[in-house]
């Protein structure tokens, strides 16, 4: 090679040491100082693995000053050049550099520099960069991205919710689903596509204490999502680090009590910028004009600074109507204004599931059906859309379902509230009733007398919930050593039951902790039966660990005892026994209790014993729960409505529940209400949300289309390339199992998602279903996604060389295959990425700057395909440098009309679904005042932003390779 000192050359094999300079020649060996790292290299002259630099007109080059120069002319002498050109910061003209004078830290970025500086990659990276783009680009295109990559089942009604809810811009949901049909599972899912899509980034989880863990370890085994728990001492550790200790973690988890004790701590998470908000059990927010609850205030607080707001409860109305519209209001206030029309509303959704039902069924409408969804939509213009809906025309489907949208919206259950039933879902076991009667002991007996008397000044509902717990009365006599156990038949009759199922695991609710507690000693003392006691008073790593033993298979305890509210939320369906010491006191709470056990995955019919007392309250609780609302064997959607209606009667009975006067005709008519209510139900709301919960044939094929992508082979080589290529070790085990450890040539020391002992994946859903120690690898996978970072913010394949051998074609016949990728850039919260994510562009120029990409299929292409060696790599690029400048000019127009397009169409849409969302809220301004001009107008200036944000969108190139035709 003709080396003279004072040329610039680049190692092909450490481009980190930037640019070198020739400081010594002789006949053999030339040396080479790196000034950037101050080292030197000796290479042989006629085989060193580095390349000559030069620059070409309108290039810029920068000077060991910092100045830079914009090239107009290079001037040779001796075989050293220099720079001619215009100096950026002071715009003089005419100014030589000298090519030693050239800054030494140079890095190639751009694919055409590296590929001239001789910074050839193997083939088969460039191939991993391009799969990689693409997929990048898919994600977020994908209609089922974010949904492919948990470890769950496909359930369809999970997956419908997820899927509507996940896509939204800034989602304000509630998700009311029936007891453990997975409403954690959505959350999880909607979180994970906000997350995977660039729109959430900062997650608050808000749940009872006694969830935390659970969340935890929910959202991490089945969505990969790390979340920190905030209490009291986390928070004091990250005060230390930050002003805001909120500012320290992407996603907490914390408790509505932890946020709640404390103003200052309020005020830092109102402050902390979330993207996303989650409350579970949200039912516990009660809300009433003029005395809304503190939980209710604080949560209201962050759902006013949140964008994206979801509420998790499976009892909504819980807390009666009131609190429920409160919630709802609090997601949508524009929607929700009006408690009286609310209410209104709620008894007068026939017309509306009818409609809907109309609609959903595929038949053409006549004009009185036609008629009646006119005047539906009052105002609203809806003529084009009615005329496509009823045509056969392409875009039927989406104007059925558009209409739909409008109605639920503008009428019926809206667009924030989902409630998938057993009804809807199907697939669930039975549950059964087994009532135990029992005599009132005479302990008991006196107790109650004298309570009675003593009493008399409490007022009928106090002594109504009195009367529910006779040991309680007993023990208010008695004292602590009240020891009510060793009288009280429930307590004979449920250690007989045990002891003859040693077998089976056994969850034994009772409405307080003392009776748990209680329980557990009498169990163990007398039958040696091992219990765990579960309820509120304990520390929450407790809580967990009796939840552990409890679900032990080896030496768990049979049975768990557990108070009210400290087994709400909690995953017991491995057990299907379930023990009601007691009843609680409203229908919601007895519906919360079975669907510990109700819930997904459990596998066997749900027995559930009431052992109860003779002329008690419990007594009377039992057949108005049973025979007035069938509240134990089915769900009861109608529970809190006749509970409100009927209370004053209930509590009269519950008062004095030896005598019940007219027990039998309040019960008749309880259930006559019952029938009537949920026949009305079914006709109307409920199935007007299960219309817009359960996703119908969609949801399925929805289901479908995620199971058909899960043995992708295109994943599966894509997975194993980029583990070859990041130097990951790869042992396969059998059953679909694969051993990744690190290896010590790693692209990157620590290469996130993988831990340093190694792990074992599979591809496979089931097997990561059934084998809790695999990760499930999809492209959703954080080893995934980091790859995919790690190749696409590097130079990693962005520049390579390849032979073709084809006798059609002349050899030393060029092309260039030139990925582009067309991007916009704007502040986060604009979320371009909804409509223009970084897309790449392929292009495979000729000589004459002829497009052969739509004719040469990349992947059929690639495996035509040869390498070459980087020695014969870099002289074969020095030889047509020229020619490829010039290809690459070529293809400037036509990736110019390309990216175009792209960005025409990305705005299009923009245009079109913000347009849409701005004659919303116009459309419901009409029906509610409380809408204000400036949120319409904060909508406006939105769009306008996404779109000049659009018309600014930019391509560049990203990729590039190098074929040469050969014959050999
Ligand atoms: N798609 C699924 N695949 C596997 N397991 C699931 C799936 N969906 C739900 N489960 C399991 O079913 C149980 C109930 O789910 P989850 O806790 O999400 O229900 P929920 O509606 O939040 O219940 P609750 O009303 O009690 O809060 C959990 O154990 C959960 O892990």
């Amino acid at each position: 090679m003709p080396f003279k000192l004072g040329q610039r050359w680049i190692s092909d094999t450490e481009s980190e040491l930037g640019l070198g300079t020739v400081v010594a020649v002789d006949a053999r060996m030339v040396t080479l100082l790196f000034p950037a790292t101050g080292e030197n290299r000796l290479y042989a002259r006629n085989d060193s693995p580095v390349t000559r630099v030069v620059f070409n007109p309108g290039d810029t080059v920068t000077s060991h000053e910092g100045w830079q120069l914009e090239v107009e002319e290079v001037l040779e002498e001796n075989e050293v050049v220099s720079y001619v050109g215009t100096r950026l910061d002071t715009a003089e003209t005419g100014v030589v550099l000298r090519e030693v004078m050239l800054d030494s830290k140079l890095v190639f970025s751009k694919p055409q520099d590296r590929l001239f500086a001789g910074q050839l990659d193997r083939m088969d990276r460039f191939a991993l960069r391009f799969r990689a783009r693409k997929y990048h680009s898919e994600q977020y295109r994908l209609p089922t991205s974010g949904l492919r990559g948990m470890r769950t089942n496909l359930i369809p009604h999970q997956l419908h919710i997820a899927h509507d809810v996940g896509r939204r811009h800034a989602p304000r949901v509630l998700l009311a689903d029936e007891v453990g049909l997975g409403k954690t599972i959505e959350a999880g899912m909607i979180i994970q596509q906000q997350y995977l899509a660039g729109r959430a980034e900062r997650v608050l989880i808000v749940v009872p204490e006694t969830l935390q863990h659970q969340w935890l370890v929910e959202m991490l085994r089945r969505f990969n999502l790390r979340f920190a728990l905030f209490d009291d001492d986390r928070y004091a550790e990250a005060r230390l680090d930050s002003a805001n200790p909120f500012d320290t973690e992407q996603m907490i988890i914390c408790s509505l009590d932890f946020v709640r004790r404390n103003k200052q701590r309020l005020e830092q998470l109102a402050d902390a910028e979330w993207d996303l908000l989650v409350v579970d059990e949200a039912h516990h927010l009660a809300w009433s004009e003029g005395e809304p609850s503190r939980e209710y205030q604080v949560i209201e607080q962050l759902a006013e600074q949140i964008p994206a707001v979801l509420l998790l409860t499976a009892t909504p109305e819980q807390l009666g109507m009131e609190s429920h519209f409160a919630r709802l209001r609090l997601l949508d206030p524009n929607r929700f204004h009006d408690f009286e029309q609310f209410v209104a509303e709620q008894k007068n959704f026939r017309p509306i599931a009818d409609a809907v039902s109309l609609l959903l069924a595929d038949n053409v409408l006549g004009n009185e059906e036609l008629d009646r969804l006119n005047a539906l939509m009052g105002e609203e213009d809806i003529t084009a859309l009615l005329q496509v809906a009823n045509s056969d025309r392409e875009g039927k489907l989406e104007a059925r379902k558009s209409l739909i949208a409008m109605l639920m919206d503008r009428h019926g259950t809206s667009r924030v509230l989902f409630r998938n039933t057993r009804n809807g879902v199907k697939g669930f076991p039975k549950r059964e009733l087994h009532p135990i009667l029992l005599p009132l002991p005479t302990q008991y007996q006196t107790a109650i007398k004298v309570s009675g008397i003593m009493s008399a000044r409490k007022t009928v509902d106090e002594r109504a919930r009195d009367m529910l717990y006779p040991e309680q009365i007993y023990q208010e006599f008695e004292g602590e050593t009240g020891t009510w156990w060793n009288f009280d038949p429930r307590v004979e009759w449920l250690m007989g039951y045990l002891t003859s199922h040693r077998d089976e695991k056994v969850l034994v609710i009772c409405a307080k902790a003392a009776t748990a507690l209680q329980l557990e000693q009498v169990l163990r003392e007398r039958e040696g039966i091992r219990a765990a006691v579960f309820h509120e008073g304990l520390s929450i790593i407790e809580r967990d660990r009796a939840a552990a033993y409890f679900a032990s298979e080896e030496n768990g305890a049979q049975v768990l005892l557990c108070s009210e509210i400290g087994s709400e939320g909690r995953n017991f369906q491995f057990a299907s026994s379930l023990v009601m010491f007691d009843l609680p006191f409203n229908p919601d709470l007895l519906e919360q209790r079975i669907g510990r056990l109700d819930r997904i995955g459990q596998a066997n019919d749900i027995q559930i014993f009431v052992p109860y007392l003779e002329k008690t309250a419990q007594a009377v609780l039992l057949r108005w729960y049973h025979e007035g609302l069938d509240a134990f064997e089915h769900t009861c959607p109608t529970g809190r409505a006749i509970y409100d209606s009927v209370y004053p009667q209930l509590i009269e009975m519950l008062a004095a529940p030896e005598n019940p006067q007219g027990l039998d005709d309040f019960i008749v008519s309880c259930r006559e209400q019952h029938d009537a209510m949920r026949q009305q139900l079914e006709q109307g709301r409920d199935r007007l949300l299960e219309l817009n919960s359960n996703g119908g044939e969609q949801a399925l094929a929805l289901a479908d289309s995620i199971a058909a992508q899960d043995n992708d082979t295109d994943l599966v080589n894509f997975a194993l390339n980029l583990f070859d290529i990041v130097g990951i070790n790869q042992d396969d085990r059998s059953d679909n199992l694969i051993v990744l450890t690190p290896s010590d040539h790693m692209l990157v020391p620590d290469f996130p998602g993988l831990p340093e002992e190694g792990c074992t994946i599979t591809f496979n859903r089931e097997q990561a279903l059934s084998r809790e120690d695999t990760q499930f690898i999809t492209w959703e996978h954080p080893i995934i996604r980091n790859g995919l970072d790690l190749v696409l913010s590097g130079d990693t394949g962005s520049c390579a060389l390849s032979l073709l051998k084809n006798k059609a074609l002349p050899v030393g016949t060029l092309l260039v295959e030139m990925i582009y990728v067309v991007e916009a850039q704007a502040p986060k919260g604009l979320q371009l990425t909804r409509f223009l994510p970084p897309t790449p562009v392929r292009m495979l120029i000729d000589r004459k700057g002829t497009n052969l990409a739509d004719k040469v299929e990349f992947e059929s292409f690639n495996r035509q395909l040869n390498a070459v060696n980087r020695h014969t790599g870099s002289k074969l690029v020095n030889a047509v440098q020229q020619d490829v400048h010039e290809i690459i000019k070529l293809s400037e127009p036509t990736i110019a009309d390309e990216a175009r397009a792209l960005i025409a169409r990305a705005s299009q849409e923009a245009d079109e679904k913000l347009s849409a969302e701005l004659s919303r809220l116009n459309a419901l301004k009409k029906v509610n005042p409380n809408i204000r001009e400036d949120e319409i107008e904060a909508l406006e200036s939105n769009r306008e932003q996404v779109l000049s944000a659009l018309s600014e969108a930019n391509w560049r190139l990203d990729a590039l390779r190098l074929i040469v035709v050969t014959h050999q």
